[in-house]
């Protein structure tokens, strides 16, 4: 037993957090810092070791894109749990982190898109709306300092969108567009166009628009601080444990 192992309280989580001087990281440090069921025993950020986080038993990553497979391969094969909110998650990655949990079907990764509460209600109240409207657009709306664009959630809803309307044997969205200022008409994704603003003062915020005959729905979710995110956070650190294989999305653990 290391010397942090044993400055953890009895019965209490061993987390990890890669990322923690990141905006997202230092949040979660704070977070699981305030918690009495949780003990924070490492925190990494650019140029320490991985292993410095070898004797968590759940590690939280809130890095970036380019180093989020390494460090999920990392944790895996060590028989660490994960619990990552770093985007970029394509399906091709979700495969890969499947393949590699086959070989440890111990752990478990929970991966999702977005840990706020509201924002998961979002995706899901857009999904259930998607079916009823010829039209849809996404709008999201971010602080700046994001690197990635469009961001994770507005990639996932497209996706949830994508799929409800396939479903529904619902053809592409109306649009006449013949002249197009290159992209002015957003990024496609899976067929729906989704468009990213960058300001400063915002944090996260997404609309999905709907639109049929004589009217329109919009479905609005804000982010305002980042505590928004740390009690989907804590509770997918809490859960993920007794959940071995990858869960994507919140989803499942709220219900
Ligand atoms: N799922 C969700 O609910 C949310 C997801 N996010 C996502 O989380 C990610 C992080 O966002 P945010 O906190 O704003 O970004 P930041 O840039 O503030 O934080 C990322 C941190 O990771 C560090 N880092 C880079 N490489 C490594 C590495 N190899 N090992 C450890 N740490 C490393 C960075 O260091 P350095 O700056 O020196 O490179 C930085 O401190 C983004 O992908 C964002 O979209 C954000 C909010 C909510
Ligand atoms: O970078 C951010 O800030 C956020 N990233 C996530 C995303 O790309 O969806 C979640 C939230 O929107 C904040």
């Amino acid at each position: 037993m290391t010397d942090e192992q044993e400055k953890v309280p009895g019965g209490a989580v061993r987390v990890g957090v890669l990322g923690a001087r990141g905006r997202m990281g230092a949040e979660v440090c704070r977070a699981v810092d305030g918690a009495d069921d949780l003990a924070l025993v490492a925190a990494v950020d650019q140029g320490d070791e991985l292993s410095a986080a070898a004797s968590a038993e759940v590690v939280v990553d809130f890095t970036t894109p380019d180093v989020v497979m390494d460090n999920l391969r990392w944790c895996i094969d060590q028989g660490v749990h994960a619990v990552v909110g770093t985007t970029g998650f394509t399906g091709q990655r979700l495969e890969q982190v499947r393949g590699w949990l086959a070989a440890r079907p111990d752990v478990g990764v929970v991966i999702a898109p977005n840990f706020g509460i509201g924002a998961v209600l979002m995706m899901q109240f857009a999904a259930r709306a998607a079916r009823h409207f010829e039209s849809v657009e996404i709008i999201e709306q971010h602080h700046p300092r994001k690197l990635d664009a469009p961001s994770g959630t507005a990639t996932h809803t497209a996706r949830l969108v994508a799929q409800a309307r396939a479903e529904a044997g619902l053809g592409p969205a109306p649009d006449a567009t013949k002249d197009e200022v290159p992209g002015a008409r957003g990024a496609d994704i899976d067929g729906v166009r989704v468009h990213a603003v960058r300001a400063t003062g915002l944090l996260a915020h997404q609309e999905v628009l709907f639109g049929t005959l004589g009217e329109t729905l919009t479905i609005r979710h804000d982010s305002y601080d980042r505590v928004s995110f740390m009690p989907g956070v804590l509770l997918a650190v809490r859960a993920v444990r007794q959940r071995p294989g990858l869960t994507v999305g919140l989803d499942a653990l709220l219900d």
